[in-house]
C-alpha cells in the first residue's frame, strides 16, 4: 500500500483515481505548518500541493519514504527542486491543465483593468452613481507586450488578436519565424517598454526574471502604459510600480500574484485606486483544477508503481519525439543493468554503455538514467535510486559513466550493450526489441543467446566439458529446482562457455555453492529479473 498526503486543497474529481486505487491510501491535510508536515510526512509515499504548502528541504528529508512530490499547477517555485534531486525525489507539475484558465484570467484582470470594472463595481454598490469617474479605453487597435511567450502568453496573443490588437512578443525561444507564424512582433523588452500600450508577463520568476521591470525599464516606458501579471509576484518590482504610477507613467495595474503571498494588510497595491487584485486566482476554475488534479495522479500512480512516467521537473525534458523511440527501451535498459549487476562480482568501478544502430541518433541521456538505475538498484535498492538521482548517486559513489555510440548496421535495428566494470571483472549484456517478440537480451559476454528477461535464471561460467550439463541438471534436479529452459554458449570446442537456465523459482544460496563446486564450473550466480 502507498500513502499520499494532499497537504494543499485540490479538486476531489481530479484526485478520485488515486482514491479509487486499491493500493492507493489518500489522506487530505491542508493547512499544515512546516513542523507539523515534517512530524508526519515520514508516512506517505507521495505529497500532492498546489501553491500554499512550501516543500522545504526539511520535509523532504523527513520524508523518508517520499518517492514524488506531485504539483497541481505549473510553477514549482515553492518546491525546494535542489534537495529533491539530491535525495531522490521526483518532482512532477501539471504544466498544461491551467493553461487557458490562467490566460483567461489574464484577459478578465486586462478588461477589468482597461474599464475600471472593480473600482465602479465598489462605488456603484456603496451607492455612488458615478459615471465620469471611470473612463476607459478600447483595446482594440492597442500594442499588447507579452513577456514570456510559453503556453499561456502564447493563448493570450491568440486571444488579443481577436480583440484587433497589435502584439509584440518577447521570449528566449522565440524566433522570427514562430512570432510570423503566431501573426506577432518579435520585440526585445526594451522595445515592449517602449511601445506597448499594455504589457503583460508570463515567465516563472528566476534569478534572471526577478525584476525584468523595475526602476530603468519604468524611466523609458511609453507613457498610460497598463500592466498585468498573472505569473509570478516580483517579475515587476513592486515598489517600483507604485512609483510609477505615482508619477503617472503608468496608468493602471492589475496583479493576481504577489511577492509574498498573501501580502501584508498595509501592502501599497491593496487600496490603490489604480491598482486592481485578485489572490492568486489565475488557475482557479473547476475545469483547469480538475484538469491538474487529474494530470498530477495519473504521474503520481505510475511513478508509485514503479511505471514510465512523463518528464519530472527535476530531470531534463525529453521531447516526444526522443521519447517515442527511447521509452519502449527503458524497461529494458533497467532489466540489462540489474542483470549485469547481479552477474557480476566486485565493486563498481565503470558502466559503459553502448548504443548503436537508431537509438545512437537521438538524445539517449533518458535511457541511460533507467540503466544506470536498474545497476545501482542492485546494491542501493530500488527506493533509493531512481531516475532522477540515478547519475547523481552514480558520481557522488565515483562510478564512471561511459557511453559510446555508433550508427553500424548490426543484427538487430538497436542494439543496447551494458558493460561493467568492478575491481574484480568484466561483463557485459546486450538487449534488443524484436517486433512481435518483444524485450530480449541477446549477448551475455561474448555469447549469444536468446533470453526474455523475465523471472528467476541462473549464470554459469565453466569450461567446455563433455558430462557438465548433465552433472548441473542432476543436481538441480536432486534439489527441487525445476529446469525451465537452458542455453549454452561457447566460443570454441572445450574452451570457456556460459550456461543460462531459467528456472522455476529461486535457487537457494547452498545450491549455487553445490554447483561451483562442481568439476570445470567456475560460477554460478543467480540472477532475477
Ligand atoms: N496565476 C496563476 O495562478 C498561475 C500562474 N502561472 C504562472 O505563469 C507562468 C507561465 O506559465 P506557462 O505559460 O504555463 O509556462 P511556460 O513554461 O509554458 O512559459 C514560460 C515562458 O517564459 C519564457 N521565459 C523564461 N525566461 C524568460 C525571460 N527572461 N524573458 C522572457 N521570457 C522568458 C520561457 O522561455 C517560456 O516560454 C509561470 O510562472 C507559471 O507559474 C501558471 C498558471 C497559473
Ligand atoms: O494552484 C494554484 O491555484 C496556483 C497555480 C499556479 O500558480 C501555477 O500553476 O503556477
Amino acid at each position: 500500500m502507498f500513502k499520499v498526503l494532499v497537504s494543499d486543497p485540490i479538486s476531489d474529481q481530479g484526485i478520485q483515481q488515486l482514491v479509487d486505487a486499491p493500493d492507493i491510501i489518500v489522506e487530505k491535510k491542508p493547512g499544515l505548518s512546516e513542523d507539523e508536515l515534517v512530524s508526519i510526512i515520514g508516512e506517505y509515499d507521495a505529497l500532492l500541493v498546489r501553491s500554499q504548502t512550501t516543500v522545504t528541504e526539511k520535509i523532504l528529508e523527513a520524508g523518508k519514504k517520499l518517492k514524488v512530490v506531485g504539483r497541481a499547477g505549473v510553477g514549482v517555485d515553492n518546491i525546494n527542486l535542489e534537495a529533491a534531486t539530491k535525495l531522490g525525489v521526483i518532482v512532477i507539475n501539471a504544466p498544461d491543465g491551467n493553461t487557458i484558465t490562467t490566460c483567461e484570467h489574464t484577459f478578465a484582470m486586462m478588461m477589468a483593468l482597461a474599464r475600471h470594472i472593480p473600482q465602479a463595481y465598489k462605488k456603484t454598490t456603496e451607492g455612488t452613481w458615478d459615471r465620469k469617474s471611470f473612463l476607459g479605453v478600447e483595446l482594440r487597435n492597442k500594442t499588447l507586450g507579452v513577456l514570456g511567450m510559453g503556453r499561456i502568453g502564447s493563448e493570450v496573443a491568440k486571444r488579443a488578436k481577436a480583440f484587433g490588437m497589435n502584439i509584440m512578443g518577447y521570449d528566449p525561444f522565440l524566433t522570427e519565424e514562430r512570432a510570423q507564424q503566431q501573426g506577432i512582433t518579435l520585440a526585445t523588452v526594451d522595445e515592449i517598454v517602449r511601445n506597448a500600450d499594455f504589457m503583460t508577463v508570463h515567465t516563472p520568476l528566476t534569478p534572471e526574471t526577478k525584476h525584468m521591470i523595475s526602476k530603468a525599464q519604468f524611466e523609458v516606458m511609453k507613457r498610460g502604459m497598463r500592466i498585468i501579471n498573472c505569473a509570478r509576484g516580483g517579475i515587476i518590482d513592486e515598489g517600483a510600480l507604485v512609483e510609477a504610477i505615482d508619477t503617472g507613467i503608468v496608468a493602471g495595474a492589475a496583479f493576481d500574484v504577489f511577492e509574498a503571498e498573501p501580502p501584508a494588510a498595509d501592502h501599497p497595491f491593496l487600496n490603490h485606486p489604480k491598482i486592481i487584485v485578485t489572490p492568486h486566482l489565475g488557475a482557479s476554475t473547476i475545469e483547469a483544477q480538475e484538469n491538474v488534479a487529474i494530470d498530477v495522479s495519473e504521474q503520481v500512480l505510475h511513478i508509485l508503481r514503479d511505471e514510465p512516467f512523463m518528464n519530472a521537473v527535476n530531470m531534463p525534458p525529453i521531447p516526444a519525439e526522443v521519447r517515442k523511440v527511447l521509452e519502449p527501451y527503458f524497461e529494458l535498459g533497467e532489466k540489462l543493468g540489474t542483470f549485469i549487476a547481479q552477474s557480476t562480482e566486485g565493486a563498481v568501478e565503470d558502466i559503459t554503455v553502448s548504443y548503436s544502430g537508431e537509438l545512437s541518433e537521438v538524445d539517449t541521456q533518458p535511457l541511460t538514467r533507467y540503466i544506470v538505475r536498474g545497476v545501482l538498484s542492485h546494491y542501493l535498492g530500488k527506493d533509493t535510486v531512481n531516475v532522477v538521482n540515478s547519475m547523481h548517486i552514480a558520481k557522488q559513489r565515483s562510478v564512471n559513466i561511459v557511453v559510446n555510440k555508433s550508427r553500424a548496421a548490426h543484427t538487430f535495428t538497436n542494439l543496447v550493450t551494458v558493460t561493467l566494470r568492478t575491481n574484480k571483472e568484466t561483463r557485459s549484456a546486450a538487449g534488443t526489441l524484436l517486433a512481435g517478440y518483444g524485450a530480449r537480451i541477446v549477448q551475455i559476454d561474448n555469447y549469444n543467446i536468446d533470453l526474455t528477461p523475465v523471472g528467476h535464471f541462473i549464470l554459469i561460467s565453466h569450461n567446455d566439458k563433455p558430462g557438465i550439463i548433465g552433472r548441473v541438471g542432476t543436481l538441480l534436479g536432486s534439489n527441487d529446482v525445476n529446469i525451465a529452459t537452458m542455453q549454452v554458449g561457447r566460443q570454441d570446442e572445450g574452451g570457456s562457455a556460459i550456461m543460462v537456465l531459467r528456472v522455476d523459482k529461486g535457487t537457494p544460496k547452498e545450491v549455487l555453492k553445490q554447483l561451483t563446486d562442481l568439476p570445470e564450473l567456475l560460477t554460478a550466480k543467480e540472477v532475477i529479473l
